[in-house]
């Protein structure tokens, strides 16, 4: 999960009242300049296009309101630094544009004047994520800006659905910025679509589609059009329009059987199976014997058996995963789990019936991920999508929308359609990607290797995984195949109980962990660790940190290596994790973690191990499993460590480490002679690891 930004909210903003420009520049003047820029543009289809993410302070609402609303206004009216409510701008483009975090074009309205005018976020799949040159565009509730220079100014839009590229026969074009038609007939404008089409640009070819449906009146031209656009759209992941398209080719005819089987596939597309196989369903019934459609079906029936049972085979799934193939084709087994309202964290997920630890919890697949595990590039890339799929498929954007926002104000009509496209706030979509986004490595198992190489994690949006809230003794465990999302109870969870994770690793002080869910979250956590750890007094708090502080810098916060440690060190050490042991109240952490002595105790495993002393091992290990929240005997006790996550109650943190300390007590036990210890302490092992990884994985990828 990700950092928070404070958000002023929409009711906050105030809007400033801008001088107006000392002069304003010519359109010879800004097409000067813009040529010698486009002159240097790199062109290389390869070059990633550079994302412009929103700064919430500077937040401000999308425009909800129809460009027939509103008020036509000169460009000479733009005040800088204004936004100009309650009025529009209708611009031709004047230039080609300069693409780079945005699509920058000069642009000209009715009486000659002209301005830069700047879009961005818009998805590659619009036309006007580049602006071709004599389009006309209304820009809504525009805001101006100046650049830094003393005559550079900018129109800047960023929600994409601001801008609206009109039809060259919309009346509301002012008569000196129209064209007429580029095409007089529908059979040009279709071949023209052929055209881009076959020169693979699909957005050019869904425009064109659309002029030669809006030009035609008849229906026997128009079915095999919509057909087209419904490939189209298809490839463009336009998954909503091409289902519409797809419907819209409906004869009544045999030949339907092409217009259902398009469809199909965008329910697929959209993950929305059970549609999907309805549709199919009746393609088949079309033609039974179309290969194509047989192959569909099964796919889909597939899909609904993994919602339906859970079924995955975790190995092939994880051999399947490439450079280029995060997105496994399966669906998601959800109905372990619902989301209701939680007693005191808004919405949460509650278990629909008794759920067995180590039992799969739910497994979802990513509702976005984009395959950008370059941690620097990773949240701009979640922005883009979340912005892109809410553009093109509005059937998302209900689920996307409805997760938590923080304190961004909303205007309540983010999704709906306005002008023929869905309202997308940028904003609220930074806010909800900020709350709610997961990091997650390519796979959590290749992720446990020692050699793995560190950060490599992509950032995803999950719904149905987004209604956990957080709990520092979380009673699930979440782990990544692909866009694959595995959650598994640690400990046995009852029908009713709520699902919580941790939504990152548990700092060992309460203070740091406070301000860690404040600040990025907001919230102040009530888990019976944080509520328990309050009643400790302050003297007592200082304390732990200065002891752990000691013990971390007499090891140079490491752990041993195969350097024999000296004798003096490790009783150095000894004597402050005894004194910190001391230092924690038995009625505050009887049951419950204590965190801080993880580090010492681990260390002392770690320098005992060094020096072959087996029974020193077995003492220390045992205390890091106990100070997990773990139930473990005395030293002298037998036990069955395989019992450890049912018998331990609901105070326990489950993370690698407690299957790294049951390694090394399983050699210590071996060594000692204990076989049978050894053994269960394996058996526990590969429990936690099963836990850890999402799937049955062998313990010695740990030594990788
Ligand atoms: C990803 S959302 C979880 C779902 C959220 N509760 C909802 O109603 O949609 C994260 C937000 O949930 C709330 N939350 C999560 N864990 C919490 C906890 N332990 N205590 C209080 N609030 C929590 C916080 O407001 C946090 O910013």
């Amino acid at each position: 999960m990700a950092v928070a930004v404070a958000s002023p909210g929409v009711a906050s903003f105030r809007e400033p009242a801008g001088p107006t420009p000392p002069r304003r520049l010519t359109k010879e003047e800004l097409v000067k300049t813009h040529s010698t820029h486009l002159k240097k543009q790199d062109s290389s289809p390869n070059t990633p296009r550079p994302v412009k993410q929103p700064i919430m302070s500077e937040a401000y609402p999308a425009s909800t309101k129809s460009i027939r609303e509103l008020d036509i206004i000169p460009l000479t009216e733009l005040r800088p630094e204004t936004h100009h409510w309650g009025k529009a701008i209708i611009v031709k483009a004047a230039s080609q544009p300069f693409l780079g975090a945005g699509a920058v074009s000069i642009v000209e309205d009715e009486f000659g004047n002209a301005d830069k005018l700047a879009i961005y976020n818009q998805a590659d799949s619009s036309i006007l994520s580049g602006v071709p040159e004599g389009c006309v565009v209304a820009v809504k509730e525009p805001y101006y800006k100046n650049n830094g220079a003393d005559e550079d100014f900018m129109i800047c839009v960023d929600h994409p659905s601001d801008v609206i590229l009109l039809r060259f026969t919309d009346p509301i074009i002012p008569e000196p910025l129209r064209l007429g038609p580029l095409l007089q007939t529908a059979e040009d404008w279709k071949n023209a679509a052929d055209r881009a089409f076959l020169e693979k640009d699909f957005p050019t070819a869904v425009f064109c589609y659309t002029e030669a449906l809006e030009t035609s009146d008849d229906a026997s031209f128009k079915g095999p059009i919509y057909t087209k656009r419904a490939g189209t759209n298809l490839i463009l992941g336009r998954y909503d329009a091409a289902k519409a398209d797809a419907m819209a080719s409906i004869t009544g005819g045999p030949q339907d059987w092409k217009a259902y089987y398009n469809a199909g596939r965008a329910a697929y597309g959209l993950c929305d199976y059970a549609e999907s196989n309805r549709l199919l369903t009746k393609a088949l019934e079309l033609n039974p014997t179309n290969a194509s459609i047989q192959k569909e079906h099964a796919r889909c029936h597939d899909r609904l058996r993994e919602e339906e049972k859970g079924d995955y085979d975790f190995p092939t799934m994880l051999a399947s995963l490439g450079p280029h193939s995060v997105h496994l084709d399966r669906g998601s087994f959800l109905r372990n789990t619902r989301i209701a309202e939680s007693p005191h964290h808004g919405r949460g997920l509650f278990a629909t019936r008794d759920i067995k630890a180590g039992e799969v919890v739910f497994v979802e697949k990513a509702t976005l991920l984009p395959n950008q595990y370059d941690p620097s590039r990773a949240s701009a890339a979640l922005y883009a999508l979340m912005v892109r799929q809410l553009c093109d498929n509005p059937s998302l954007a209900r689920p996307v929308l409805n997760l938590y926002g923080g304190t961004y104000e909303r205007s309540g009509k983010e999704g709906t359609i306005v002008d023929g496209i869905p309202v997308v706030d940028v904003f609220l979509v930074e806010a909800i990607r900020n709350k709610n986004c997961f990091s997650a490595p390519r796979s959590t198992l290749e992720d446990t290797r020692p050699s793995s190489p560190e950060g490599r994690q992509a950032t995803g949006l999950w719904v149905h995984a987004s209604y956990l809230n957080h709990s520092c003794v979380a009673n699930t465990m979440r782990s990544f195949i692909g866009d694959m999302f595995i959650s598994r109870a640690t400990r046995d969870i009852k029908e009713g109980e709520e699902i919580f994770q941790q939504y990152v690793p548990v700092k060992s002080l309460p203070d740091v962990r406070k301000k860690q869910f404040r600040d990025w979250w907001g919230f102040e956590c009530g888990c019976a660790l944080c509520t328990r750890e309050r009643r400790s007094p302050e003297a007592m708090l200082a304390k732990r940190r200065d002891l752990l502080a000691a013990v971390e810098k007499l090891c140079n916060k490491q752990m041993p290596g195969r350097e024999l440690i000296p004798d003096a060190k490790i009783r150095q050490v000894d004597r402050l994790a005894k004194q910190l042991e001391e230092a924690h109240e038995q009625d505050v952490y009887d049951g419950l973690p204590r965190l801080t002595l993880i580090y010492p105790c681990n260390w002392l495993v770690g320098a005992h191990r060094g020096r072959k002393n087996h029974g020193k091992v077995v003492k220390y290990a045992l205390k890091v499993i106990r100070n997990f929240g773990f139930k473990v005997p005395d030293e002298s006790e037998l036990w069955d460590p395989r019992e450890m996550y049912t018998n331990s109650g609901n105070g326990t943190l489950m993370t690698v480490h407690v299957v790294a300390a049951l390694r090394r007590l399983a050699e210590a036990y071996e060594a000692l002679g204990h076989k049978e210890m050894a053994e269960r302490c394996i058996e526990a092992a590969e429990f936690g690891y099963l836990l850890v990884t999402g799937f049955k994985n062998d313990l010695t990828t740990l030594d990788k």
